[in-house]
């Protein structure tokens, strides 16, 4: 085995999304950075994840679409092929050379390989002799002699490995050889039956993509679908999945799994039994620290959160840490599991860094100067080196039709963090936009007031295209505009945005 050893002013291991803007920040006011990837630069999302899952859900919401406008005819089923070969498209052919030009280009140094922490501020890279990642299960095999790269990081390192998904341990599960979120993003080919087992956003936009593309799908939910949103989302996309004819089963969830020949044959909790041609299991992910050596930085079980996740301060410093120089941001903080959130994360993290330990100037925002918080102390709300938005404005858009969009705390969750909340809720399709879009427009949005401060504090949305409505309340819970403000942001007529002034006015203004 072959060591080098090699020093950066920053190490970031994970070449995801989070991880590529971490790097890209920290490096801006001139701190050499190194960024560790075993697999492919992008991470889950560009490859297994937000992309091709949009993809796959594309060509069922155009026909939807068509379907729903009077003058158009039902184009028909999607092409399975041609919707594949877009997908294969989006995902470079799971080829990553456009964003290790991207790295290139920003300036950092990529090094391929499997990073793991070794102690203070060191980070061990195992990969193979020759060539990128790809190769590395072959080496790890005996083909190829591993090489270790030490690098040693002279300020920080930064953690953004992502997540794993949890498999339940179900009496045959594991022996089926179920689909996770990897194989249902880059299958090739549209199973004649699919059983869904998980009702969150996985389990929703799959069934959602499969039924479209023709699958005779069954979804397994042990609770209602998509329990973080506000309950009348799931329900909503319930009744459409259903008359999409997605079998949709509530409350129930497998007891055992068995793969015979070509049928996969689920017990249910019910005593019922489903048969299918597949089976995905999309029952949730975990923070990925257990291949990552934290004990090796003094970290043992105790001080990991929820699934394994490393525990972060709002400015994305690990707690438990002396000297404060490690830090997380993305999946593997468990804070905020989509990509967004986790950029935003990663600008945070990143403009710490390169704050505290840069010598150029590297930024002209107006709140550059925010006063950088010291190691382990708390970074003031809202100032550009907190990620106040994770715990006060988190957003997400389900991608299924109809879609779900929120930002903020649900009702329920408001209510139990002990704030002064009002719900109003409008139906969508009483607003003149929605009928020029469809005589069948269905969709339902609410927003919660908090009614000591009247101001937004949280809004959800759902209907066709609802993921375009978030922003404006986005900015409204982010800017903590007050009512009587809102009241004068006038929405255009004849457009869904309309709801404004109806949710204004149903409060009483
Ligand atoms: C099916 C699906 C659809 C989704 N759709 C959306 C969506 O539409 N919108 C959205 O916002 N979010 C979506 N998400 C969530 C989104 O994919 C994640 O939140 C996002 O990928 C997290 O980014 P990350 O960089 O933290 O982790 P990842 O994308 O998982 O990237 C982590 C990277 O680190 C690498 N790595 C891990 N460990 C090591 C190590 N020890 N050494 C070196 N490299 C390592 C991995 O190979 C990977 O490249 C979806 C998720 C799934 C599963
Ligand atoms: N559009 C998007 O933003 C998007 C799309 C897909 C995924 N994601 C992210 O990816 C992550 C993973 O998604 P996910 O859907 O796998 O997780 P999830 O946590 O959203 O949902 C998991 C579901 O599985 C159920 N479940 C858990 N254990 C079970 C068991 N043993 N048996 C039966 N059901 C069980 C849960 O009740 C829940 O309904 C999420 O954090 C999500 O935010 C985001």
């Amino acid at each position: 085995m072959t060591v080098t050893e090699e020093s950066f002013d920053v190490v970031v291991i994970g070449g995801g999304p989070v991880g590529e803007n971490a790097a890209d920040r920290a490096s801006r006011t001139g701190l050499s950075v190194a960024l560790v990837e075993s697999e492919l630069v992008g991470g889950e999302c560009s490859y297994w994840a937000c992309m091709p899952s949009k993809v796959l859900l594309r060509a069922g919401a155009v026909r939807a679409l068509a379907r729903d406008t009077p003058g158009l005819t039902d184009p028909g089923a999607p092409d399975a092929a041609a919707v594949f070969a877009r997908r294969d498209e989006i995902t470079s052919h799971w080829d990553d050379s456009g964003q290790v030009s991207w790295v290139e280009g920003a300036g950092l140094t990529l090094v391929r390989g499997h990073g793991r922490l070794a102690g203070e501020r060191l980070v061990e890279v195992t990969a193979p002799k020759d060539g990128p990642a790809a190769g590395f299960g072959a080496a790890a095999e005996g083909d190829d002699a591993p090489v270790t790269r030490l690098l040693r990081a002279r300020h920080a390192v930064i953690v953004a490995t992502g997540s794993v998904p949890v498999l339940p341990d179900v009496p045959g599960l594991a022996e089926a050889a179920p689909w996770s979120s990897r194989e249902a993003t880059s299958a090739d080919a549209v199973p004649e039956s699919l059983v869904v087992v998980g009702g969150g956003v996985v389990g929703v936009e799959m069934a959602n993509a499969y039924a479209d593309l023709g699958s005779q799908v069954t979804l397994l939910a042990r609770g209602g679908l998509l329990s973080s949103a506000e309950p009348f989302a799931g329900e909503m996309v319930a009744e459409a999945l259903r008359a999409a004819g997605v079998d949709v089963r509530l409350g129930v969830e497998p007891s055992a799994v068995e793969r015979a020949g070509g049928t996969v044959t689920v017990t249910l909790s019910d005593g019922g039994t489903v048969t299918a041609a597949e089976i995905l299991v999309a029952t949730g992910r975990v923070p990925r620290t257990a291949d990552l050596d934290v004990a090796a930085v003094g970290l043992d079980e105790s001080a990991l959160g929820r699934g394994g996740a490393l525990v972060v301060d709002e400015s994305l410093q690990v707690t438990g840490v002396p000297g404060g120089w490690l830090y997380a941001c993305g999946d593997v903080t468990g804070r905020a599991p989509t990509t967004h959130q986790g950029k935003y994360q990663a600008r945070v993290v990143g403009d710490v860094v390169a704050a505290r330990y840069g010598t150029q100037e590297g930024d002209r925002s107006p709140t550059a100067g925010d006063p950088v918080p010291g190691v382990g102390a708390e970074p003031a709300r809202w100032s550009r080196y907190a990620a106040t938005a994770d715990q006060d404005a988190r957003v997400q858009v389900v991608f299924t039709q109809p879609q779900v969009a929120w930002v903020g705390p649900t009702e329920r969750e408001a209510r139990a963090a002990g704030l002064p909340v009002e719900a109003v809720s409008y139906d969508l399709s009483w607003v003149a936009g929605a009928s020029v879009e469809s005589p069948g427009y269905a969709g339902r949005a609410q927003v919660l007031v908090d009614t000591q401060r009247r101001v937004l504090v949280g809004a959800t949305f759902v209907g066709p295209d609802a993921g375009e409505m978030l922003h404006a309340a986005t900015i409204a819970v982010v800017g903590q505009v007050p009512l009587d403000r809102l009241w004068h942001a006038v929405p255009a007529y004849p457009t869904v945005s309309e709801v404004w002034l109806r949710f204004l006015e149903s409060y009483g203004l």
